[in-house]
């Protein structure tokens, strides 16, 4: 579905992307592991067209997508959330998806999408997909962070993408909240249809929701393979885990 090659992306003496191979099938679920500063959300900047690589080449579905605006590349069907949500703060839930409901279709305008009977039923049925039908008249920055999560991710789905890279989607989530909130989100994906990306430092997530895991280190891709021998390799358990473990993951928040 994607495959990347060659990827190369140097800032200053820092190599974000040191030579990254790598191939996303249809339907699978990938999990990106690995300290902070490896290059991951470099990859999934030039995934969506927010950075550029210095050298490689990225095909989906068979087409080269490097040199093409964010927003081209989402109306290929890419999508992507970030570390931190982008929601209108001040909007309430429902009026967010209407808006990305909205731009969708290619209105961008923030009026017009809930004065749309169209667009309100639609963003009353993507918020029920999420469970977040209870929140729909909050503002959004009154929600919890697995709320404000799942909303930015559904802001994401709204746009129909074929594959959605998320990057850090339980970052910030209450550890009491956090499978929760992946267990939505991952129903909500496969019922879509939907081949999902998703950064991730918690490795419980990873061992019960990826189907496949990379490991990236310092621009490189370390180990690829099914988090059950993924997780146990000693190397990857050494250089990536530990330091996961020894306290890299809170400066997420
Ligand atoms: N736009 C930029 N300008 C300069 N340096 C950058 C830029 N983007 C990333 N870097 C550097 O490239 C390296 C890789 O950064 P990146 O954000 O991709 O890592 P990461 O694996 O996503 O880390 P984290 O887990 O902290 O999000 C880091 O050393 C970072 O400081």
């Amino acid at each position: 579905m994607l495959s990347a090659r060659g990827l190369r992306l140097a800032f200053g003496g820092v190599k974000a992307a040191d030579g990254i191979d790598l191939d996303v099938m249809p339907g699978e679920f990938l999990a990106i592991i690995g300290p902070n500063g490896a290059g991951k959300t470099t990859f999934i900047n030039m995934t969506t067209g927010y950075l550029r690589p210095q050298a490689g080449a990225i095909e989906y579905e068979g087409r080269p997508i490097l040199g093409l605006a964010p927003r081209a590349i989402v109306r290929r069907g890419i999508g992507r959330s970030f570390q931190l949500p982008q929601l209108f703060a001040e909007h309430t839930v429902l009026e967010n998806a209407a808006l990305a409901i909205a731009a969708r279709v290619g209105i961008w305008s923030p009026l017009t999408p809930l004065l749309r009977p169209g667009f309100r039923k639609e963003a009353v049925e993507l918020l029920a997909r999420f469970g977040l039908e209870g929140v729909a008249e909050a503002r959004a920055d009154a929600l919890n962070e697995g709320a404000r999560k799942l909303a930015d991710i559904a802001m994401a789905v709204a746009l129909e993408p074929r594959l959605l890279l998320m990057d850090e989607p339980t970052s910030g989530v209450a550890a009491s909240e956090k499978m929760g909130v992946v267990e939505t989100l991952v129903r909500v994906l496969r019922e879509a249809g939907v081949t999902a990306v998703f950064v991730e430092h918690d490795m419980d997530v990873v061992a019960r929701f990826a189907d496949r895991v990379a490991v990236w280190s310092q621009g490189r891709i370390l180990a690829l393979g099914p988090p059950g021998e993924i997780l146990a390799d000693p190397v990857v358990r050494r250089e990536v885990i530990g330091i996961e473990a020894a306290g890299a993951a809170p400066a997420h928040g």
